[in-house]
């Protein structure tokens, strides 16, 4: 038989002198009599030797105020923390602004040398703050510029801003130009996916949808999605994959999202039409918004107002896109889809802070860690089959004669200041599926497209917001009057012009005006986030 005695206080214990000699190992002491801490969320320099000369206000201004210099550095900023030959260098994003940042370095001299033991610690220690757990340094990356991406723009984006910030980070890059359409689909598909943790796309949105396609065609497409996660770096004219998932659409903030990602897993839409299948990580839009995304080239001129303008003006036309369409539904409870997605939020809001002070990785996290393992083949069959097969017997049909949007978000933000999908989960299994009839009043639709922003439009009563799990959309073909001045007048603004063709976008790439059929694929896709399993936008405020 054995016994334990309780565990009494030592009352030799001193925990303020444990205390500070935590205090102690959280100091490095440097030249010019600086102190280099680790504070809570921030690496403090303290550094005497730095001395401003502040607004002359002492002996009749005559004489410069000197002062101790403290500067905080937020541990999410800092990139790398090297010990060299007794040379403490930290590399961290320095802030420009509002929209941006650059790599901005502290460098001192260890000067007594019999702290060269502490001082390794004490950088590792500032790195393990830096790279909380959960979060890969080193990070090995494909990165993809489309040289026509942002207007051009793409590539001096990411050489300017972003390749330093992943040098400074010592990420293992390995960069290509894409050459042409589909070029991204070829590169994914044929991806050595143990060689890298990610492919970054400095792109648009329109690369992460070639490079998801690319994956889902490999052998063994569901492993590889799991093993090498999409980003955005983003240099498109839409980038709303960025602003989900980091929450900026500026390439360095971006970039310095990246270096810290969470990986998180990302729900995808497996879609079929013809003979042909897809995969979708952002939105599927039939009439409307596709149309204003893809038909409104001869208003090219007027930059990004001309999605608005086109919006505007097919609103005021009352135009409508007849179809019939089916769906499993989930739920169509507003009311409820919102108390979940706030439940949701704040039990991430929970987990995330009880990581963080056990040092542990999240139960989701683990999952999506796990594609290193052998465990995927092909992908998923198709639970609902294809949209040549007969209609799922959960699927119920509507007749929509009169329909203007039809438009089905895997995401919250579409573009900046469009939260469309405001309850948007990134692997709930569910897509967000709106639609509103064409013949709302005006100025209803009017008053809709002002509530966006807010990600309040799903409150008005002519929206219906379903979650669903699949559907089928059959477009019907009409033909828009194409005589009389009004019809005239409208085209040249814009409008929708005579030809039976609509429009169909899949993350904003136009696809044949055919019937197609989608259903989600739970957690198929890997990204890498900021705040991990959450959007960057939190939902539609509480009524
Ligand atoms: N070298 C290339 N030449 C032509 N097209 C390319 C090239 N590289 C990529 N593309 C195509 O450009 C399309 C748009 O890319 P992306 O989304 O990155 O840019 P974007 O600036 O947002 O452009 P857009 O407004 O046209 O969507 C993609 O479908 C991609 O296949």
């Amino acid at each position: 038989m054995s016994f334990s005695i309780p565990a009494e206080p030592n009352p030799f214990d001193d925990p303020a002198g444990a205390e500070q000699a935590a205090n102690l190992q959280a100091v490095l002491t440097v030249d010019r009599n600086a102190t280099l801490t680790l504070g809570t969320d921030a690496l403090i320099v303290l550094d005497e030797g730095l001395v401003h000369r502040r607004e002359p206000r002492n002996c009749c201004g005559l004489l410069p105020q000197l002062s101790k210099t403290t500067r905080a550095i937020p541990f999410y900023n800092v990139l790398w923390a090297t010990l060299e030959d007794f040379e403490v260098t930290v590399q961290f994003a320095q802030p420009t602004g509002k929209k941006g940042c650059t790599v901005g370095h502290v460098h001192y001299t260890l000067t007594d040398k019999s702290m060269y033991a502490h001082a390794k610690s004490w950088v590792e220690a500032l790195l393990d703050r830096a790279y909380p757990s959960g979060v890969k340094r080193r990070k090995k990356m494909k990165v993809l510029v489309n040289p026509f991406g942002g207007q051009g723009y793409a590539q001096k984006m990411w050489s300017r801003e972003v390749e330093p910030i992943f040098a400074a980070a010592k990420c293992d890059i390995d960069v290509e130009k894409t050459a042409y359409r589909g070029h991204a689909v070829e590169i994914a598909e044929k991806i050595d996916v143990d060689a890298y943790d990610a492919i970054a796309c400095a792109s648009g949105d329109g690369l992460p949808h070639e490079v998801f396609n690319g994956l889902a065609k490999q052998k063994d497409a569901k492993r590889a999605l799991k093993k090498v996660a999409v980003v955005q770096i983003p240099c498109g004219s839409g980038n709303a994959m960025s602003l989900n998932l980091n929450g900026t659409d500026s390439p360095s903030l971006a970039a310095v999202a990246i270096v810290k990602g969470i990986r998180s897993s990302l729900d995808l839409v497996a879609i079929t039409q013809g003979s042909q299948r897809y995969y979708s990580f952002l939105s599927q839009a039939v009439g409307i918004i596709a149309e204003c995304d893809l038909g409104t080239d001869s208003l090219r001129w007027m930059g990004p107002l001309r999605f608005t303008w086109g919006f505007l003006v097919r609103l005021m036309g009352q135009t409508v896109y007849p179809a019939e369409l089916s769906f499993a539904l989930e739920t169509d409870d507003k009311h409820a889809i919102q108390e979940n997605h706030r439940r949701f939020l704040s039990e991430h809001t929970a987990s995330t802070a009880k990581k963080l002070s056990q040092g542990s990785l999240s139960a989701s996290e683990v999952s999506v860690a796990a594609g290193t393992s052998n465990d995927g083949e092909g992908l998923p069959a198709l639970r609902y089959g294809s949209v040549k097969d007969a209609l799922p017997s959960n699927f119920q049909t509507h007749d929509m004669p009169t329909l203007g949007n039809f438009y089905t978000g895997n995401m919250a933000y579409m573009s900046p200041d469009t939260p469309f999908f405001p309850v948007a989960l990134p692997a709930d299994g569910k897509m967000d599926l709106i639609t509103i009839d064409g013949l709302v009043p005006r100025l209803t639709a009017l008053r809709m497209l002002t509530n966006v922003e807010h990600g309040t439009l799903m409150n008005f009563p002519e929206v219906n917001y379903r979650k669903v799990s699949g559907y089928r959309i059959t477009p019907r073909l009409t033909e828009k009057p194409s005589k009389g001045l009004k019809s005239k007048i409208g085209r040249w603004l814009g409008g929708a012009g005579k030809e039976k063709e609509g429009y169909i976008a899949i993350d904003g790439e136009r696809v044949p005006y055919e019937p197609f059929q989608a259903e989600v694929m739970e957690g198929l896709g890997t990204v890498l986030s900021k705040r991990g399993g959450v959007y960057e936008f939190d939902g539609p405020p509480a009524a």
